[in-house]
């Protein structure tokens, strides 16, 4: 794998960063968010990948999870130094206390929600998140999303994205950032 971010400036705060559990639309929705409120967009997973030269399922299988969870840090650290972005956090990117707090240094932090049986129905047939093969029962991801569940919570706005289409939540997010940012 290729070498590290090395810069890591603070943040001035006005960025839009996306938190959630697999399939809640991070990635979905920060690409239009983005368009929409003239913000440049950033995938963390996509960032990863990009640097690794890897998919996320073979820096999984490769070098394991808790490499993949350093991987996250350091790209992390190196969005916080970016501004007027709209940046789709990867689902387990909020777990650590100091990922969080780098986040939330960044700008505002909107957490995107849906049950688990909305998230069973988006995500049918996936191949490309390591985590739902190994925890590929019901119970065991509900186990996954319960545990993430006060990280998750760590947000400015949380929204439900169960029933409503991409563009209503683009919506409800930017009508938020437009008044508190
Ligand atoms: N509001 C929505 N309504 C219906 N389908 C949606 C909605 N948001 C996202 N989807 C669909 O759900 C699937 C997963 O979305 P997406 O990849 O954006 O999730 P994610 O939160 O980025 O997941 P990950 O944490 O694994 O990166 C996609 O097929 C997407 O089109
Ligand atoms: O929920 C998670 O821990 C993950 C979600 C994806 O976005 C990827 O970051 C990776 O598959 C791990
Ligand atoms: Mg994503």
């Amino acid at each position: 794998m290729r070498g590290i971010w090395s810069i890591s400036v603070p943040s001035d705060g006005r960025n839009v960063v996306l938190t959630g559990f697999m399939g809640t639309g991070k990635s979905t929705v920060g690409k239009l968010l983005a368009k929409r409120l003239g913000y440049c967009f950033s995938d963390l997973d996509a960032l990863i990948v990009g640097r690794a030269g890897i998919s996320i399922n073979e820096i999984f299988e490769r070098y394991g999870e808790q490499r993949f969870r350093e991987l996250e840090t350091e790209a992390i650290r190196f969005l916080c130094g970016v501004s007027g972005r709209v940046v789709a956090t990867g689902g387990g990117a909020v777990i650590a206390p100091r990922n969080r707090e780098l986040l939330r240094k960044a700008g505002l932090v909107v957490n995107l929600t849906a049950s688990l049986e909305v998230i069973l129905c988006r995500l049918k047939g996936d191949r490309e998140r390591p985590l739902l093969k190994s925890n590929n029962t019901p119970e065991a991801l509900a186990a996954l999303m319960a545990g993430r569940e006060d990280a998750y919570a760590d947000a400015d706005l949380r929204i439900d994205t169960a029933g409503k289409s991409v563009e209503d939540v683009v919506t409800e997010i930017a009508t938020f950032v437009r008044e508190h940012q």
